[in-house]
């Protein structure tokens, strides 16, 4: 058994990798954090976990948590990279679902996330933990940074045309909308039901903070010597709670038809357990990958024209955090890399 701990048990994200956790066969969950709550039983704040989770919450205690084989950080940026570094000198393995480690460019991460990194000396040994580009580095890693919801969705539907040079690389443009599951926990007026139902706005186009994650994702994916992919990144709020619906606007190079770009996806994502590339022409709804890891992506070139669009679609809390964090616990463990993740989504 995998002796496990998460960092932040009361955040959606946190909850979710719990309502995982606890159905996972090699999972033994010993410990679950909260400062604001501990000594209180997790299933008197989360009744779904009755049954399920006999714990309490406890503080984070860096003793406790270096008896673990693993610890999970769900918790706001800037709390692991406190946190880690006595973890990973004590030899314990560690996944972070914030974005303290996915940036390798220290300089621009403090730009966007305004702050000093604690840890600068460990970004470069994390590994970015999307599976269907770095599985064999996730296997052997002792620091995983968990990629966010809106550049895992938006990266696993351009990888394949970026790694074939397919189209013009500075001219891509991504609309993504989010459920308000994706801004977190917390109270904040701007999530009130009344402010977030019946409504619908972008925010953040002039710059948001996954901008840097989603492009370097791209360039790692480039051919050497092509011009650097660039991003034109515009994120929606959605009045529902859970989903990403990314639309990815590229346009064509070498006058690839598309059943071509349709085999090349297909071949690309073949061995992938959660990638569905579904026909040409369809379009994937976020209800398809509600609860579960699945990312549905299909292809689209309207009036036969230069510009292919990309629909790609994840849950946020799943793909887009928790379930993919568990995924590359599976894959970090040399387990079957599917366990505890076979559900197919919540329906309706
Ligand atoms: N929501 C989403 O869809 C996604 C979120 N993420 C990322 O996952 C992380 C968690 O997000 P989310 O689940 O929304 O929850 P929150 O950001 O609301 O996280 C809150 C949790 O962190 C704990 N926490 C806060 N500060 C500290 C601290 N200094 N030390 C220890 N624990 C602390 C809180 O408990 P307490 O204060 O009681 O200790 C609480 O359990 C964030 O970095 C977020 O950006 C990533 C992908 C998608
Ligand atoms: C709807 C919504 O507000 N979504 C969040 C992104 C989700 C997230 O938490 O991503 P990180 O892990 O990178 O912080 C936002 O746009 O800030």
């Amino acid at each position: 058994m995998i002796k496990v701990a998460i960092v932040g048990g009361t955040g959606y994200t946190g909850v979710e990798l719990l309502r995982l956790l606890a159905g996972h066969p090699q999972v033994e969950l010993t410990a679950i954090t909260s400062r604001a709550l501990a000594g209180t039983p997790v299933a008197e704040l989360f009744p779904s976990l009755r049954g399920h989770c006999e714990l309490a919450f406890c503080e984070p205690d860096i003793d406790q948590l270096s008896r673990c084989d693993l610890v999970f950080f769900a918790t706001p940026h800037g709390v692991a990279q406190a946190q880690v570094p006595e973890l990973m000198k004590r030899g314990v393995r560690v996944i972070d679902l914030s974005a303290d480690f996915r940036i390798t460019d220290v300089p621009a991460w403090e730009q966007w996330y305004n702050q000093p990194h604690g840890a600068p000396e460990l970004v470069e040994m994390a590994v970015y933990g999307l599976p269907e580009v770095n599985r064999d580095a996730i296997a052997g890693a002792q620091l995983v940074a968990c990629p966010g919801c809106y550049p895992t969705a938006i990266q696993l539907g351009w990888i394949p045309l970026l790694e074939s040079d397919a189209v013009d690389p500075q001219q891509l443009i991504a609309n993504a909308a989010s459920g308000a599951s994706g801004a977190g926990r917390q109270g904040k007026t701007e999530l009130l039901l009344a402010e977030t139902s019946d409504n619908f706005r972008a925010y953040s186009a002039g710059g948001h903070r996954h901008l840097p994650e989603i492009e370097q994702g791209l360039r790692r994916a480039q051919p050497a010597g092509s011009a650097e992919a660039r991003v034109t990144f515009v994120p929606h709020l959605l009045p529902m709670i859970r989903g990403i619906h990314a639309t990815l606007y590229s346009t064509l190079r070498g006058g690839r038809e598309l059943e071509e770009l349709q085999q090349l996806f297909e071949q690309r994502y073949a061995d992938e357990p959660f990638v569905d590339v579904m026909p040409a022409g369809s379009h994937p709804q976020t209800r398809s990958v509600r609860g579960s890891n699945m990312c549905r992506i299909s292809l689209h070139r309207p009036q036969g024209r230069d510009t292919l669009v990309v629909l790609s679609v994840i849950d946020n809390l799943a793909k887009g955090a928790s379930a993919q964090a568990m995924q590359n616990m599976n894959i970090m463990f040399g387990l079957n890399e599917a366990l505890g993740l076979e559900s197919p989504a919540l329906l309706p």
